[in-house]
């Protein structure tokens, strides 16, 4: 990687095109001020490591490997903070733990994370008693507190995203290969948490076997050391095309261009227009990419997508993230993937089983239930199962803290309680025990397909 390198005219070409949900920057003059001053930065992540979670995706493609895929729904500037950062890093490592021990199988583990601070949103404003100001989309664009002043796009923001990026992702490199992660430490990752929860307690019973397994394996005389790190990527959704194109760069060992803001980047469900500038841009970079499907995807927009962003047929690069929605997956999907496996195109299917369950509580809190969550995720698996394809992972939006944003789950959390912990900036997340939770059915899910 040339790292003074900057950005090539070949990733520009989405300048033509339609671009959904960008921001509408009032000063376009500092926009490309900032731009500039991205172009200059050192990258975030290398293209060598998006080669090699490339060819990760494409173990789960094959059906070798199964993805996790999870974080935040937006990430917060206030919430760069070790605290925050470990207990999501911990829930992954748990849920990696469970997946990859019960469901008897190798886990890719990728964060929503070290990037995801872009929101796209149904409504470009929101009107509170009679005031009407831009919807919040994300820190990187504007703030949250519903003032004129805070909801004005701000091109600044671009650059701390690329800061609070560069910080988060610094302390989860630490992690992952500092120690913290060895699976020595599977005890450790639950000691706050065994006592008071149901899947703590499960989860603890699990490390214990793992525990066992290890001194089994020590004693025959290995001691294995990649169990003292994690892989460990970071992923985010690549909506603001000006911040994703003023990071990419040359890579000089090919000459071909990758988006050095994060290791995998997707593209969303309200932005995958075939005509449209983010599957322009996403057709350019050779991160490997996501594209979210929901339940109006035909499949000759599927297979066109994979003609788009993927002409060379490679496995790994590009992963499906369906989001149909438990009422509508069972319909929805067997044609998909039916007619797309017919193809020969190896694309990984991920089930993102959070944002087609949204709903509005009574008390107004956006939440989704955890049993529609679960349904959707067994209707994936179901799917798959009957059409003999691999059902190769899931994309959630969790949270390692002990908020109340969804409902359900086995330390059940009820309508009444979601306005104790709701601190999501965006969607509502799954709290750690109901990650784990959900960890635990689907590596039985796994295990039984
Ligand atoms: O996370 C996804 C989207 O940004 C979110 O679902 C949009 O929600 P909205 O309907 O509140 O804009
Ligand atoms: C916006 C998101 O999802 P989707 O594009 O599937 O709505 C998201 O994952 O944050």
């Amino acid at each position: 990687m040339n790292v003074n390198a900057k950005t090539d005219a070949g990733v520009q070409t989405w300048r033509d095109l339609p671009a959904a949900q960008q921001p509408d920057w009032p000063d376009r003059e500092a926009l490309r001020g900032v731009i500039a001053e991205l172009e200059s930065y050192p990258p975030l992540v290398f293209a060598g490591e998006c080669d090699q979670l490339r060819s990760r995706l494409g173990a789960v493609a094959r059906g070798e490997a199964f993805l996790l895929q999870g974080g935040d729904c937006a990430e917060a500037f206030d919430q760069v903070s070790a605290e925050h950062i470990r207990n999501k890093l911990k829930t992954l490592l748990q849920m990696g733990a469970v997946l990859t021990y019960a469901g008897a199988v190798p886990v890719v583990k990728v964060g929503r994370i070290a990037g995801q601070y872009s929101k796209p949103r149904s409504k470009p404003t929101e009107t509170r008693d009679g005031v009407t100001l831009p919807s919040y989309r994300g820190d990187s664009v504007n703030g949250f507190e519903f003032t004129a002043e805070a909801r004005r796009p701000d091109p600044e923001r671009l650059k701390r995203m690329y800061h609070a990026s560069a910080s988060t992702l610094n302390l989860v490199r630490a992690f992952t290969t500092g120690g913290y992660a060895d699976l020595r430490q599977v005890h450790a990752w639950n000691q706050d948490f065994v006592k008071n929860s149901p899947s703590g307690q499960r989860y603890e019973a699990l490390a214990r076997e793992i525990d066992q397994a290890l001194k089994f394996m020590r004693a025959c005389g290995t001691d294995p050391e990649e169990l003292r790190t994690v892989e460990f990527y970071s992923s985010h959704e690549a909506l603001l095309l000006d911040y994703e194109s003023a990071l990419t760069r040359v890579d000089s060992r090919s000459g071909e261009l990758y988006d050095v803001s994060g290791h995998m980047v997707w593209i969303g469900e309200r932005t995958r227009q075939l005509d449209g500038a983010h599957v322009e841009f996403a057709s350019r970079v050779r991160n490997p990419v996501g594209v979210k499907l929901g339940p109006t995807t035909t499949s000759e927009e599927a297979l066109e997508l994979i003609e788009r962003v993927d002409p060379g047929r490679e496995p790994g690069r590009l992963t499906f993230i369906t989001r149909m929605g438990a009422d509508k997956i069972r319909d929805r999907l067997p044609e998909l993937v039916e007619k797309v496996t017919a193809s020969g195109a190896p694309v990984a299917w991920i089930c993102d089983p959070m944002h087609g369950n949204t709903f509005e509580a009574a008390s107004g809190h956006k939440t989704r239930r955890f049993d529609d969550v679960l349904d959707e995720v067994k209707g994936f698996f179901e799917v798959h199962k009957s059409l003999g394809t691999h059902p190769g992972g899931i994309h959630m939006e969790l949270t390692g803290d002990d908020v109340t944003e969804c409902v359900g789950g086995g330390d059940e959390i009820f309508v009444d309680d979601l306005h104790q912990r709701y601190e999501t900036a965006c969607d509502p997340r799954l709290n750690r025990s109901q990650s784990l939770d959900l960890a635990f059915l689907v590596a039985e899910m796994y295990r039984d397909q």
